[in-house]
């Protein structure tokens, strides 16, 4: 089965209405000259998504970047996946390594916002990955085999989720994994999804890796047969950094 590669910006707690005219240029680039068969998220700060919506039209859609498992109430703060809905967005990114630090958030509740995200219509995007300390006393694929049992509901199915595998290390530092550990670190994940949730499944379910991607390195990891594209960070603010990891991303 053929993937869809998509390639994510996780803007996190960076941006402004000013900064939308990044996203502006980057929808009038794509517009211009497609990443063809490439699929453009980005997943702005919850407060710029309904204008980002409009700006992006049909050419990159527009995700959050978390969701309370509930649909409404007494949650001060919080943004439902019903409200992402609503504001059109289209993905939303769960479970996060920032969000299970900064908001000791578990597997379990990411699992219960994959299930809330559904509900709405959205596409569940769930991150995993292992720390420094569980990488250094090589417990990297126990994790996320941990991770992937907890954190994705019975139900997920390639058209409600999209896994991302991002080193909890690598993120914001400069330093990835070798090209083969992302590789061999891909096919053990989608091994596992193949375990849990059927071969079928495992085939068409899109699993990104993210941590420090740029441009100069998205290619090798892009052109990996496991990866079916990238969940970016800082490298998605600016759309001279983000266009050509997508296009990295053509077939
Ligand atoms: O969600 C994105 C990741 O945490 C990667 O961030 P980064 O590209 O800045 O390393």
């Amino acid at each position: 089965m053929s993937r869809t590669p998509l390639i994510a910006g996780n803007w996190k707690m960076n941006g402004s209405r000013a900064a939308l005219d990044e996203l502006s240029a980057m929808v009038a680039d794509l517009g211009a000259n497609p990443a063809d068969g490439v699929q453009v998220l980005i997943c702005p700060p919850a407060i710029l998504i309904a204008r980002a919506v409009e700006l992006a039209g049909e050419t990159v859609a527009i995700g959050g970047q978390d969701a309370h498992p509930k649909e409404s109430g007494a949650h001060t703060g919080d943004v439902s996946a019903a409200m992402l809905k609503d504001a059109g967005a289209s993905h939303v990114i769960l479970g996060h390594s920032e969000r299970r630090t900064d908001h000791g958030e578990a597997s379990e509740l990411v699992a219960r916002k994959a299930e809330a995200a559904w509900a709405s219509g959205l596409v569940a995007v769930i991150c995993i990955g292992e720390t420094e300390a569980e990488k250094n006393a090589s417990r990297t694929l126990d994790v996320l085999a941990d991770q992937i049992e907890r954190s994705l509901p019975a139900g997920a199915t390639p058209a409600n989720t999209v896994v991302a595998y991002e080193p909890v290390w690598a993120i914001g530092t400069g330093r990835t994994p070798t090209v083969a550990e992302v590789g061999e670190t891909h096919a053990f994940i989608r091994g596992r999804i193949a375990d849990r949730f059927g071969a079928e499944a495992a085939n068409g379910m899109r699993i990104l890796y993210g941590g420090s991607v740029k441009a100069s390195n998205a290619a090798e990891l892009l052109a990996l047969g496991d990866v079916d594209g990238a969940l970016v960070g800082g490298a998605s603010l600016k759309a001279a950094d983000f266009l050509p990891i997508c296009r990295a991303a053509r077939g």
